[in-house]
């Protein structure tokens, strides 16, 4: 008996945790489905709540006409010491008891209400009720909507099926003891629970057979043939029952009263006298709470396999999700500290590898960066008539004599500047991978997905950095253009004076100084010379800006991205730390949520360790 106390009010407490984890079966892997329950089923006045009742000895059921039954009612009941009072609690209003049960069928209706709201639906989470009483076995019973055929005035049409998908959704779980009510007054082959049950459970294993209303059957006839077996044979004997008469029910003919009457009916009756130690609703429950020990201790161990599993899995979430930050200021301070690390680990894969994005600098490199300097307008700028212009400026009144010094330099000069352009846009290129790449990384950063304040001030701060690099970065591009300018390759231009020779070896022709200075031709050569030198410049920059670029912003980014930022979280105070790892409110409710869950389901297989070994 202390077994069959423990092993049922283990299976309460189990419950009773699935209920406050919002789990009552349905979706995935779940530890109420694996619980065995018993759940009572039957058409509309077929005598369920009657049953129910007269098992508990309390009235307490909502009555009425309609559809009543609307919420899964999961009645735990536990058994008290004799003298002590009955009282009720319902799961959804801890710590208050009722022992005014008018009270407790008021409360189901109003609770019932709160979900479905008046419209009269139906829905499948449960209602949980507790009742202590000297007077109950343990057993819990879940009462199920009474099946029906038609709806009635203001339901929805849905309602029929509704109710026979909800009913079929709890009696189909192989864990669950159908207790399968038909009245006998009624032809049974045709019942609803027992067509149900039939369904659902083919070799009746798990199905309870109980004929209610023998008081009211036809003269004549009598329900022998069923209650010993002969016909609707289950795997369990049938129970006949007695319950209190709408008449009874009129005149408040209380329960224990009506619990003497119904025993007085068995032992009385010419019919079934013989078995009046298996009929009555006293022996139905203490017939149910047997087979539901027996049941639950079958299940111990595929139930403690499953919480296993649920706290495996639990805390692999856990540790995916993070677990809680410490609260001093200097785990704090490492904690972000080492957050910054794990960022900047990903953000310098992406740049040497392993990590694509990085090659898209190499691509500024060597596409961008070529395809802007061929396009830059050399051919305007050294056209015979714009040198011809230029090199007369820069004469100024008097024309040159021999070679246009002046007019080179200007022509140089003005050429070389165009080159700022592709020099800024390189920079601007790289620094918007880079800054790609900080975006990225601060995604991809799996320890940061829970510290979206971090993050975000992370991201700032390298970008920041980065903005700083590219200022760097655009001064030393452009000082290597003016570099440019302002000492020329005068190697360059001598090879130059000898070229002409080498070209046109022909001594009649041999060329003569100043000869034609002022034509079109000369300017051409002019235009030409410089030219080939702008050409030069060009292949020297393309090569040496990639180096600047690299040099002050990818070598910097790589070096010191986060270098400022360090000093400033060092100098915080521990409030400021704290704000720094706020977390994702959501992440926050989930963690708990988790922690709440590994604690229920470690308290179940404490409290299962605690029962088994006994
Ligand atoms: N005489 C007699 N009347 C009964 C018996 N069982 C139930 N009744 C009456 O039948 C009617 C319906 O009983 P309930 O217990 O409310 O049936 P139910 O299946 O819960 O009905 P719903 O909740 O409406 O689906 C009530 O008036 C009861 O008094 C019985 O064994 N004998």
């Amino acid at each position: 008996m202390a077994t069959m106390k423990s092993l049922i009010g283990l299976i309460n407490k189990i419950q009773r945790a699935c209920t406050v984890l919002g789990d009552h079966g349905g979706e995935g892997m779940s530890l109420w489905e694996a619980l065995p329950t018993v759940a009572v089923v039957g058409g509309q006045s077929s005598g369920k709540s009657s049953v129910l009742e007269s098992v508990v000895g309390r009235d307490f059921l909502p009555r009425g006409s309609g559809i009543v039954t609307r919420r899964p009612l999961v009645l735990q009941l536990h058994k008290t010491e004799d003298g002590t009072t009955e009282y009720a609690e319902f799961l959804h209003a801890p710590r208050k008891k009722f022992t005014d049960f008018a009270a407790v069928r008021k409360e189901i209706e109003d609770e019932t209400d709160r979900m479905t709201g008046k419209s009269k639906a139906i829905s499948n989470i449960p209602i949980q009720l507790s009742i202590y009483s000297p007077n109950v076995v343990n057993l819990t019973l879940i009462d199920l909507p009474g099946l029906t055929k038609v709806a009635v005035e203001g339901q929805p049409e849905s309602i029929v099926a509704d109710i026979e998908n909800m009913v079929r959704s709890y009696v189909e779980k192989p864990n669950c003891i159908i207790l399968a009510i038909s009245p006998a007054n009624q032809d049974i082959a045709t019942s609803d629970a027992i067509k149900l049950a039939k369904e659902v459970d083919p070799t009746g294993e798990r199905t309870f057979g109980v004929a209610t209303k023998l008081d009211i059957m036809d003269k004549g006839t009598d329900c022998l043939d069923v209650l010993e077996g002969r016909a609707y044979r289950l795997q369990h004997p049938w129970v006949g029952i007695v319950n209190r008469s709408q008449a009874d029910i009129n005149k408040r003919v209380d329960m224990i009263a009506a619990r003497r009457k119904e025993r007085e009916y068995f032992e009385t009756s010419p019919e079934y006298g013989h078995l009046a130690s298996r009929m009555g609703s006293e022996y139905l429950a203490k017939l149910l709470s047997q087979h539901l020990e027996t049941v639950i201790r079958q299940k111990i161990p595929s139930i403690v396999a499953l919480i296993n599993k649920s706290i495996d899995e639990i805390n692999a979430e856990l540790d995916r999700i993070g677990r809680p930050i410490a609260v001093d200021s200097g785990a704090q301070l490492y904690t972000i500290l080492e957050l910054c690390r794990a960022f900047d680990r990903v953000f310098k894969e992406h740049l040497d590898g392993g990590r694509p994005g990085g090659d898209r600098i190499y691509g500024v490199f060597d596409h961008q960066l070529p395809a802007a300097l061929k396009k830059l307008p050399f051919d305007r700028h050294l056209s015979t008539k714009n040198v011809q212009k230029v090199v007369s400026e820069a004469d100024g009144y008097q024309p040159h004599l021999i070679a246009p010094e002046q007019g080179y330099r200007r022509l140089i000069d003005g050429s070389i500047s165009y080159f700022k352009g592709p020099a800024e846009a390189t920079v601007d290129a790289v620094h918007f991978v880079l800054k790609e790449l900080v975006r990225k990384s601060i995604s991809e950063t799996e320890e940061l997905k829970r510290f979206p304040t971090l993050a975000s001030d992370i991201a700032a701060a390298a970008n920041e950095a980065l903005e700083r690099f590219r200022d760097e970065s655009r001064k030393t591009v452009l000082r290597l253009v003016d570099m440019e300018s302002s000492y020329l390759t005068v190697e360059f231009f001598r090879k130059l004076h000898m070229e002409p020779e080498k070209e046109k070896p022909n001594p009649r022709n041999a060329p003569q100084p100043n000869a034609d200075i002022y034509s079109d031709s000369h300017f051409r050569k002019i235009g030409s010379n410089v030219s080939a030198y702008i050409n030069m410049v060009c292949d020297t920059l393309r090569i040496s800006l990639p180096k600047a670029v690299v040099y002050c912003q990818v070598r910097e980014a790589k070096r010191s991205l986060l270098n400022f930022f360090y000093a400033q979280v060092g100098r915080k105070e521990k409030e400021k730390l704290g704000g720094m790892l706020d977390e994702d409110p959501q992440l926050m409710e989930r963690r708990g949520t988790l922690a709440k869950r590994l604690e229920l389901y470690k308290q179940a297989r404490d409290d299962i360790d605690s029962v088994a070994w006994k």
